[in-house]
């Protein structure tokens, strides 16, 4: 019985398995704000007003000017506005006909009536100023951001954490659209508090620190309910990055047919959603905590307002004010009231903002230390020699190296291929090579000069890759071959690049030739084939005409002919470079002059191809494998 009740329970078809719970140590596991004390993160905000002044400073500093000036005069209207009023209190509610009083009080009715103006002309220029500071202020620290990631070493990709870290900087890049208002709101609240509070405090002395005690509870809330948000939104970052891009991966059109022809939409939007819903209730789990914090805080503040408003009116009813002074007081207390609100609305607003502002400078700062700095020696032109010397390299967090001790001479005029099992180091011994990743150990020198002291423009300008898995760029054909190249008026050069890899006819039958663009997604734009965009990738390594011509894969998804062409076109310009074919098609390699075979991170064999496939060792058994069909 109660096994034919397991048997029926394990032909049931199991629960979709949820998203996997993404848990990560390191130097990057640990929030550095999270950490901060109150007081540290409060100190913050002078900082971020400086920041946020210098970089509109480097952008528009007229405008800055002007969101400056705005204030300055908002206030200074508050300040004629109060004391117009009290002006006008004394004609208004003395004796004497309406008419008379009214006469009495129009200059300061007048005032009234210009300050408010000029107060609201201010506010209108600086939103203007602030509009015009904005897009051009996200669109610096956006491309701050994408340079920063493109500029720094490559194997800071691997560590742990990092591409969390950009994504919590994206936030920041994202809360730049609101931070100059939260600024300029900030400053122009604070100077119009400061102006009302300044008369406050001249009518009576007792009602301000009655009013500031009314306001502070709101400001506190508002600060630990942002710090709360924050909190929720770190914690939601390293599934937030993952969302986003399971959602680029599901969305996108060139994976389309996966998605489809292999019916994993219901599991794809499960996914989704199932992580969505995960974020959610992190952020859901704090809404108590923020309703404690308000109702705290509404609940003093609301005590220190009725003794606000009580004071006022045992003040006028003791006759220690008088009756038109009570009356500016009154308007005195409520501009001090928004004022301040304001104050600490745009404060706390500023504060939340600062939070996101200082992960976005984190990560600036880390991706700039980061940065790919290295000598200043420069390859010069031939390059006759590349050596490795007992080069070892691990990835970090990886318990043993994925090249470990591999010494190689290449000369120009060579071709060197290299074979070996998935995973055995063969990519990352060409990023050895090319200076993408520099030796933990050992040296790789071009004509002598060790990489680790050279400047890497200079390798990488004489350097053509086609790497295993290339992009698709969404440019016009034209730059899809000279993308990295100086730009030439000439297309001779980029037609013999397409001939080269046999792409003239496929690329004169677009619409646009030459300057087709190559994105279907876009209106007018066109697409390749997988084997037509490998050659278009080859097309752009020979077309820089490199001194090192590296090719990993290059003919995986090219039909005979394809792969026939281009490698009798490797062969015709091998005498000028250096060139390495990395390999999985082991018939390919009796083009090379020298062959390394790969097993975890060594050279296991090495030769020429008649030698090898005659040795009995690894390289022949792969063979015969791959003719045993
Ligand atoms: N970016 C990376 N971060 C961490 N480990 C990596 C990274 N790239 C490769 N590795 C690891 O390094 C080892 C060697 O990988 P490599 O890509 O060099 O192998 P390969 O010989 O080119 O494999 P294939 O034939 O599959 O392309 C593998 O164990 C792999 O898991």
């Amino acid at each position: 019985m109660a096994s034919a009740e397991s048997r029926e329970r394990a032909s049931e078809p199991l629960p979709p398995p949820p998203p996997a719970e993404i848990k990560y140590a390191g130097e990057y596991s640990v929030n550095p704000l999270g950490q901060a004390s109150f007081r540290r993160l409060g100190a913050q905000l002078p900082r971020v007003l400086g920041r946020i002044i210098v970089m509109a400073w480097r952008i528009d500093r007229r405008a800055v000017v002007l969101l400056l000036a705005c204030p300055v005069v908002t206030g200074a209207a508050a300040a004629l506005l109060l004391a117009a009023t009290a002006r006008a209190m004394g004609p208004l509610l003395g004796a004497g006909t309406v008419g008379d009083r009214l006469r009495e009080a129009l200059p300061a009715l007048v005032v009234i009536g210009i300050a408010a103006g000029v107060a609201r002309v201010a506010g209108v220029v600086a939103m203007y100023a602030e509009r015009r500071i904005t897009p051009l202020l996200t669109t610096e620290a956006d491309t701050a951001l994408v340079e920063a990631v493109c500029r720094v070493e490559a194997s800071a990709y691997a560590v742990d954490g990092f591409s969390d870290r950009q994504e919590a900087a994206e936030m920041g890049v994202m809360r730049t659209h609101v931070m100059v208002t939260d600024a300029q709101r900030f400053l122009s609240a604070l100077v119009r508090m400061v102006t009302a509070a300044g008369a406050l405090s001249v009518l009576n002395p007792l009602l301000l620190p009655l009013l500031l005690l009314a306001v502070l509870p709101a400001g506190v809330g508002a600060i630990l309910t942002a710090r709360v948000d924050y909190e929720i939104h770190y914690a939601n970052i390293a599934d937030r990055n993952v969302r986003g891009m399971m959602r680029w991966w599901s969305t996108t059109p060139k994976y389309g047919d996966e998605v489809r022809a292999n019916s994993m939409t219901a599991y794809l939007i499960f996914w989704y959603r199932s992580l969505s819903e995960r974020c959610d209730r992190r952020t859901l789990a704090a809404a108590p905590r923020t309703l404690r914090i308000a109702l705290a805080s509404s609940l003093v503040a609301g005590v220190f307002l009725v003794a606000t408003w009580g004071a006022l009116v045992w003040l006028a009813a003791t006759d220690r004010i008088v009756l038109a002074l009570a009356a500016t007081a009154v308007v005195a207390v409520q501009t001090t009231l928004a004022g301040l609100s304001q104050v600490i609305i745009n404060g706390a607003a500023l504060f939340h903002t600062s939070l996101y502002l200082s992960d976005m400078q984190a990560f600036l700062d880390d991706a700039s230390a980061r940065a790919t700095v290295r000598g200043t020696l420069s390859v010069a032109l031939p390059v006759e020699e590349i050596r490795l010397e007992e080069t070892v390299y691990q990835y970090p967090g990886k318990d043993r190296p994925a090249v470990d001790g591999v010494s190689l001479t290449l000369r120009r005029g060579e071709i060197l291929a290299v074979v070996g099992a998935n995973g055995s180091g063969k990519s990352t011994l060409t990023r050895l090579i090319t200076g993408i990743y520099l030796a933990d150990k050992g040296r790789v020198t071009w004509n002598g000069m060790d990489l680790a002291e050279t400047d890497p423009a200079t390798v990488w300008g004489h350097t053509g890759l086609v790497p295993q898995i290339f992009a698709q760029w969404p440019l016009r054909v034209r730059e899809n071959v000279t993308l990295g190249q100086p730009r030439s008026r000439d297309d001779g050069p980029v037609w013999d690049a397409i001939d080269a890899v046999g792409m003239r006819r496929p690329v004169e039958d677009l619409t646009a030739g030459l300057d087709t663009l190559l994105a279907r997604e876009v209106f007018g734009g066109a697409e390749l084939s997988g084997g037509q965009w490998q050659r278009i990738a080859c097309s752009r390594a020979l077309y820089r005409r490199p001194a090192l011509l590296i090719l990993d894969e290059p003919t995986s998804q090219m039909d005979p002919r394809g792969e026939h062409q281009i490698f009798e076109r490797i062969k015709s310009i091998a005498g000028d470079r250096i060139t390495i074919v990395v390999t999985h098609r082991l018939e390919n390699t009796r083009l090379a002059d020298h062959i390394v075979v790969m097993e975890q991170g060594r050279i296991t064999e090495q030769g020429r191809y008649d030698d090898l496939v005659h040795a009995g060792g690894t390289f022949a058994e792969l063979l015969e494998l791959s003719q045993d069909r």
